[in-house]
């Protein structure tokens, strides 16, 4: 085990080795061993129920495997010093409702240990990338469903983490937003920023460096978008999915 932490010390990045999750006798995660380089932007795409979110949540350290490792920059998960460094970002929203979306956002910045100026400069410039600085002020039970994810993604990236891990993050965002979200990702990524992301959508999933397509626990290609073209001799990320999520063989 050391030897792999002070591997992945030097390479940054996020190592799952041979993971496995089971809920009571359900193995819902299969022997998953996958490596994500340091600032990679790393797309989970699977069908419904394949197991992408028990698989984040998992290198987030929410949960904890049954079996195998996941080490993240170095450090081996689950590990509460990690909340700092990683951005975490759930299907569903974890907001307060009752509170204004400025209280949210000042409530998880306190949280992750920014104060003063610094708090207040990058509450506002999280708002202004999801486009919803008009609505600081508003309950956050008065958002709609998008507004909502747009929220809980300014939460997520507020400490700036060195790790992003999102579950679907774009989901009832409109095209143009999302476009500009995907552009913010890509900044970062260059910026050195890891990101991992589940996704149903296509066009996003081309935007990513490489991909893992999962079915039924099982990792079944990694690869990058081209590489998943060709080795399955389709001619969209779409068609390769469906190859590898077992629609056609
Ligand atoms: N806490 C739990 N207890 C029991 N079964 C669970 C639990 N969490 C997830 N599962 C099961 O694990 C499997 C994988 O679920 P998961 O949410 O990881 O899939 P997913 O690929 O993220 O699906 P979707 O794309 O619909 O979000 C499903 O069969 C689900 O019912």
């Amino acid at each position: 085990m050391l030897d792999i932490q002070m591997d992945s010390k030097k390479t940054g990045g996020i190592q799952v080795s041979h993971v496995d999750r089971m809920f009571g006798k359900k193995l819902v995660l299969h022997d998953i061993s996958l490596e994500v380089e340091n600032a990679e932007i790393f797309g989970l795409l699977g069908p419904s129920g394949s197991g992408k979110t028990t698989l984040v949540k998992l290198i987030a350290g929410i949960d904890q495997a049954t079996r195998g490792t996941i080490v993240v920059k170095g450090v081996q998960m689950p590990r509460r010093t990690m909340l700092q460094n990683i951005g975490y970002m759930a299907q569903s929203d974890a907001l307060y409702g009752e509170l204004t979306a400025r209280e949210n956002l000042d409530f998880f910045a306190s949280l992750f240990g920014l104060s003063g100026k610094e708090k207040k400069h990058r509450m506002e410039e999280v708002m202004e990338l999801v486009n919803l600085t008009d609505s600081m002020k508003k309950l956050v039970s008065a958002y709609s469903g998008g507004m909502k994810r747009r929220l809980s993604l300014a939460i997520a990236v507020l400490h700036r983490p060195d790790v992003l891990i999102l579950d679907e993050p774009t989901v009832g965002i409109d095209p143009v937003l999302r476009m500009a979200i995907w552009d913010e990702f890509r900044t970062m990524s260059e910026q050195g920023t890891t990101i991992i992301v589940t996704t149903h959508v296509m066009d996003e999933a081309d935007k990513c460096h490489r991909l893992g397509m999962i079915r039924d626990g099982r990792l079944m290609a990694v690869g990058t978008p081209d590489e998943l073209k060709a080795n399955t001799h389709s001619s969209t990320v779409e068609e390769a999915f469906l190859v590898y999520g077992g629609a056609q063989q």
